[in-house]
């Protein structure tokens, strides 16, 4: 069965008037469909995360640009760069640590430098947004072809959230290669971990999975060092919000734990990302924010109080893997690997 046969459904679609939006937060027992017609909107899909995961956040922030510009009504050039700058600024807001948002509203910022008119900036911006998606797929599928020859027939692979398909323009990060692997013919078991507080893992990563026919088997997040020993799991792959010039990655909370196991096991853990994803002005993993949620994603599960009332609550969003404990960083260039910092700047200097 091939993938292509777009058998998981695109997050984001450019409608002209509004943006069509898969609400990833009703997966899987309701497939919906959402409008965005607002800046407003998209700042509100992204903050509740309605749609989630760096190159989809990057690439409907984009669209939401693009949105938000073809209902200024000024002529005037000037005016019409304030409330650019104005909603860019809004935008960049909604989340701070997936730098995919930061990426695609700058090359958005940038599409417009020297329109002439204001008309020509606005086609500008929709032009980039587009390319911005375009792009993105074709890039997770070359990741899907680069990781897949880390892995042989029979493996069992374990991942973490959902940097899946609908993460993405298409095809995903880190499931790009068990989607590839179904295409050859390649048999790979996923191992999805349930992804506690908002279980990406559980909705989202078993939901893609299974509609493309790859074995997938969920368990808690807690049942990671007994499955790896259990299973016989081979390696681990994951996603990531931002890549520090050094490599370390910010990712999942739950991802550094699985790095940690995957050094206790002597097995390799490997991150997926494209090179949108790396942040070069980030030295290393300390300098990346981390995003804070809402208490109540923890202390609530499926609208039911599991914790006491005024409980103290810590909801990191994401932790940071050292890059010592990553053993290869796969993009659409190739598989980076040994000093990052070094390989970075390569990749970044255009000579890979
Ligand atoms: C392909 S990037 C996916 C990346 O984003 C997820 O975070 P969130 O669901 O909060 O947007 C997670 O870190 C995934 O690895």
């Amino acid at each position: 069965m091939s993938f292509t046969n777009t058998i998981i459904p695109r997050s984001v679609e450019w409608k002209e008037t509004y943006i069509r939006l898969l609400d990833q937060q009703k997966l899987p027992a309701v497939t919906e469909y959402i409008k965005l017609e607002s800046v407003r909107d998209v700042w509100e899909a992204i903050k509740a995360l309605k749609v989630r995961g760096a190159p989809a956040i990057g690439i409907t922030a984009a669209f939401g640009l693009a949105l938000a510009a073809k209902q200024y009504e000024t002529e005037n050039l000037d005016e019409f760069h304030s409330q650019l700058t104005r909603d860019h600024d809004y935008l960049a807001s909604s989340r701070p640590t997936a730098v995919n948002l930061f990426w695609a509203l700058g090359r958005l910022v940038k599409s417009v430098q020297g329109a002439v008119s204001v008309n020509e900036a606005k086609t500008n911006l929709l032009h980039e947004a587009i390319q911005i998606q375009v792009e993105d797929e074709a890039t997770c599928r070359r990741i899907g072809e680069n990781a897949l020859p880390l892995f042989k027939d029979g493996d069992s692979v374990m991942t973490i959230c959902n940097a899946g398909s609908i993460a993405t323009a298409r095809y995903g990060t880190a499931l790009a290669p068990f989607y590839l692997a179904k295409e050859k013919n390649i048999h790979l078991s996923v191992y999805a971990c349930e992804t506690r507080p908002v279980l990406q893992g559980a909705r989202l990563t078993t939901w893609e999975l299974m509609q493309a026919d790859v074995d997938v088997t969920l368990i808690t997040d807690n049942m990671a060092a007994h499955t790896i020993f259990s299973k016989g799991i081979s390696a681990i792959i994951v996603g990531a919000d931002r890549i520090a010039a050094n490599g370390d990655t910010a990712n999942k909370i739950g991802t550094y734990n699985l790095a940690l196991l995957a050094g206790a096991f002597q097995i390799p853990f490997y991150v997926a990302a494209p090179l949108s994803t790396f942040d070069p002005e980030t030295k290393s993993g300390a300098d990346i924010p981390i995003e804070e949620r809402d208490s109540k994603e923890i202390t609530h599960f499926g609208g039911q109080q599991i914790a006491p009332d005024h409980v103290k609550v810590f909801n990191p969003a994401f932790d940071v893997t050292p890059h010592h404990l990553i053993k290869g960083i796969i993009t659409e260039k190739g598989v980076l690997s040994g000093d990052y910092q070094s390989e970075i700047q390569r990749v970044f200097k255009g000579e890979a």
